[in-house]
């Protein structure tokens, strides 16, 4: 079963990722940008304010084919539980998003063309647990380091995943990420209970 956490930077993704370790120590924990050079790529093009849309567009895609070959495929065929901080959905808001602040890059939905472009060689995941906060907030415990951490273009990002969530309802699961830590875990951890649950 493929799990996956998303939402802005600064929602709190990384601290339930790392929480859910002590709970499900035989899940297979992982993230994208993931730590092979394909990451490093990735976080090298993060650092570049001049960075071309598409172009980095395809890098965090190519990071994401690794992710499934060398990561997600084996793991999902052992059957294993794989909860990923970050995965798909992050490229369709967060890349949706920077295509268009550049007009789009000649394309009339940049979302669309994004999710066009993982439809014939992705894993949709079973469930996503959407970690939903205001911008000004995720930029302000961000600590706006990157140049994708500015409320601004969060609030663009976030409608993104909105449409996201509006198009899939069936696989999102929306969480207060307002809530204190301790808060946002259970419910992370509710979530996450009913949906192994089911899947035995
Ligand atoms: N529910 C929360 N309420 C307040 N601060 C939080 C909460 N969850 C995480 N934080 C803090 O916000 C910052 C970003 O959290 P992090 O888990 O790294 O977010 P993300 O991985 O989504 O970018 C960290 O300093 C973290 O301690
Ligand atoms: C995976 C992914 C991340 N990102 C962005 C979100 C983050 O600003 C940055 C690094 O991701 P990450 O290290 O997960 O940042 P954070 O823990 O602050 O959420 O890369 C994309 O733009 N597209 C993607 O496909």
């Amino acid at each position: 079963m493929l799990v996956t956490l998303e939402g802005l930077d600064g929602s709190g993704k990384t601290t339930v990722w790392e929480a859910l370790h002590e709970r499900y120590p035989d899940a297979v924990f992982t993230r994208e940008p993931t730590n092979s050079w394909y990451g490093d790529a990735v976080y090298r093009s993060i650092e570049d304010d001049d960075a071309d849309p598409l172009a980095e567009l395809f890098l965090y895609t190519a990071d994401h084919a690794d992710h499934l070959s060398r990561v997600i495929e084996p793991a999902l065929e052992r059957g294993d539980l794989v909860i990923s901080d970050r995965y798909s959905d992050s490229r369709f808001a967060y890349q949706g998003a920077t295509l268009e602040a550049a007009d789009g890059h000649g394309l009339a939905d940049p979302l669309e063309y994004v999710v066009d472009v993982h439809r014939p060689f992705s894993i949709e995941p079973d469930l996503t647990i959407y970690l939903d906060l205001d911008p000004e907030t995720a930029a302000a415990r961000a600590g706006t380091t990157n140049k994708f951490e500015r409320a601004e273009y969060l609030a663009s990002v976030r409608d993104n995943y909105e449409r996201l969530l509006e198009r899939d309802p069936d696989r999102f699961v929306r969480v207060d990420a307002t809530q204190s830590p301790e808060e946002v875990l259970e419910a992370t951890t509710d979530v996450l209970a009913e949906a192994v649950g089911e899947s035995r």
